[in-house]
């Protein structure tokens, strides 16, 4: 297939360079073909890179008779189910939007906040004072635990470890370096207990079948209609004709499930990354904080009045945009125009937020962490984009917003951490998200509540 040209190296070299340093990758490529190139990934083949905005503006605006997303993801059907969101294009895929959308709504969202804020301050208690840990691993273990009460409603310690230790390990296969083997349809088998095929699909049932205990618990009961988890409240959707079928409610939960912490935990390792490196950018955030909360611990009604956390939070997302490129490929299903060129139906093209995010034409000193760039500003969907946009817009975006806003607000109002290292670490692939290589550790100077 004739496309926009783009780096000459094998695809697995390709892929390795994209695994092991994406973004110096991907500027390397902007800066050698221009803001349209093409990218080729073994079994995912050749990816064209979109970089402009006019070009992000038209690929969110295409309708599924044009662009299709859940073909592009085919691949990854057999790993998230056969009725995924992710995998699903046309009435099949809006009808799973129409249900989840209205979940995650702000107002919907708020009402987590003092659970979110409690997760933080009880984990965060446990950090001693002169001791180093991981961000990566205690973001991870938090984002998990909110997204398990959120989604399931589980308040019992011994469940929550349960479920946690089994998503945890289905992660771990996928981000481990034999995980890319779970891509190769032909190892797509079971070959023994130690092999990622089998031990990804032994903690994904076990996980589905927690989903699917939860549900027949509530349904027993009959106590659905008066809880607020997701799970209760997918159950209990108005009318007949929008009702899931448990294949289905099984994958929507999982799904949200997979694309709900980890993707939260690396931005919120990017997050301390930049402010603990910022002194000044920091306590411009934190002069805010102490105004609005005294120096107490943040409840509920601080959030709405931290509006320098709010910006310094969507420059994080632009410098560091945790899903740059996998999972965001729409394929062209009719001939698809852009910049003049009309790519064939079969072409998977690609909204690349790490470039568009750092243009020098959008945003003047693009790669500089200025806290305060959308302090005023509303951001441009086409040229922000860490959620990605049009009709496959996260669907957890304001529930995300908000966790990274009451979990940073927690963490930089109630401790002290310095950045064990003094330099910047790459960014690298890991699980299914890119994140600051080496697991950002901090030293902890003090913990207040
Ligand atoms: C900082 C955290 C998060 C980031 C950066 C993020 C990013 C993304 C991105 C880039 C996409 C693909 C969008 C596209 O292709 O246009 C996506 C899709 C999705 N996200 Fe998130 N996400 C986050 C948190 C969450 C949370 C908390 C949930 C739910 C609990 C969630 C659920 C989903 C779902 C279900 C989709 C698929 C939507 C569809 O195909 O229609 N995400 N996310």
């Amino acid at each position: 297939m004739h496309l926009v040209p783009g780096p000459g190296l094998p695809a697995v070299l390709q892929i390795a360079r994209y695994r092991f340093q994406p973004f110096a990758f991907l500027d390397e490529c902007a800066s050698r073909y221009g803001d349209l190139f093409t990218v080729r990934f073994p079994i995912l083949g050749p990816l064209v890179c979109v970089s402009r905005p006019e070009s992000i503006r038209r690929l969110f605006a295409a309708t599924s008779d044009e662009l299709r997303l859940g073909e592009a993801n085919d691949i990854f059907r057999p790993l998230f189910g056969e009725r995924s969101i992710s995998v699903l294009d046309g009435p099949s895929h809006l009808k799973l939007r129409r249900l989840s959308v209205p979940l995650f709504q702000a107002e919907q969202s708020y009402a987590w906040t003092d659970m979110i804020l409690e997760v933080a301050s009880r984990r965060t208690r446990r950090w001693r004072p002169g001791t180093t840990l991981s961000l990566r691993q205690e973001m991870e273990a938090l984002t998990l635990e909110v997204i398990l009460r959120a989604l399931l409603g589980l308040e019992d310690p011994a469940q929550l470890a349960l479920a946690s230790h089994h998503a945890r390990t289905m992660v771990d296969w996928s981000a481990s370096p034999f995980g890319t083997l779970l891509m190769v349809p032909a190892l797509r088998r079971d070959l023994g207990p130690l092999t990622p095929w089998k031990g990804y699909h032994r903690d994904l049932g076990t996980l589905a079948e927690l989903v699917m205990a939860q549900a027949a618990r509530r349904r027993r009961a009959g106590d659905a209609a008066g809880r607020r988890d997701l799970l209760s409240r997918l159950m209990t959707v108005p009318s007949e004709d929008k009702a899931l079928s448990d294949e289905e409610l099984k994958d929507l939960v999982l799904m949200l499930l997979f694309a709900g912490y980890e993707t939260t935990a690396t931005s919120l390792c990017w997050a301390f990354e930049a402010l603990l490196s910022h002194p000044q950018e920091r306590a411009w955030v934190e002069a805010e904080l102490r105004e609005v909360t005294g120096g107490q611990p943040p409840e509920a009604g601080h959030l709405e009045h931290l509006g320098r956390l709010d910006s310094a939070i969507k420059e994080v997302l632009r410098l560091f945009p945790v899903v740059p490129i996998l999972g965001m490929a729409r394929r062209a299903v009719q001939p698809f125009t852009l910049q003049g060129i009309t790519f064939p139906v079969g072409t998977k093209l690609v909204p690349t937020s790490y470039l568009a995010q750092r243009r020098a034409d959008v945003y003047p000193e693009p790669t500089r962490f200025q806290a305060a760039r959308f302090l005023e500003a509303k951001p441009d969907p086409a040229a922000w984009l860490p959620f990605g946009g049009g009709l496959r817009r996260c669907v957890g975006l304001p529930f995300a917003l908000h966790e990274l806003k009451a979990v940073l607000a927690h963490v930089l109002g109630q401790t002290r951490l310095r950045l064990v290292s003094r330099t910047p670490p790459p960014a690298a692939l890991e699980g299914i998200t890119v994140g600051p290589r080496g697991g950002t550790r901090v030293e902890v100077e003090a913990v207040r509540a």
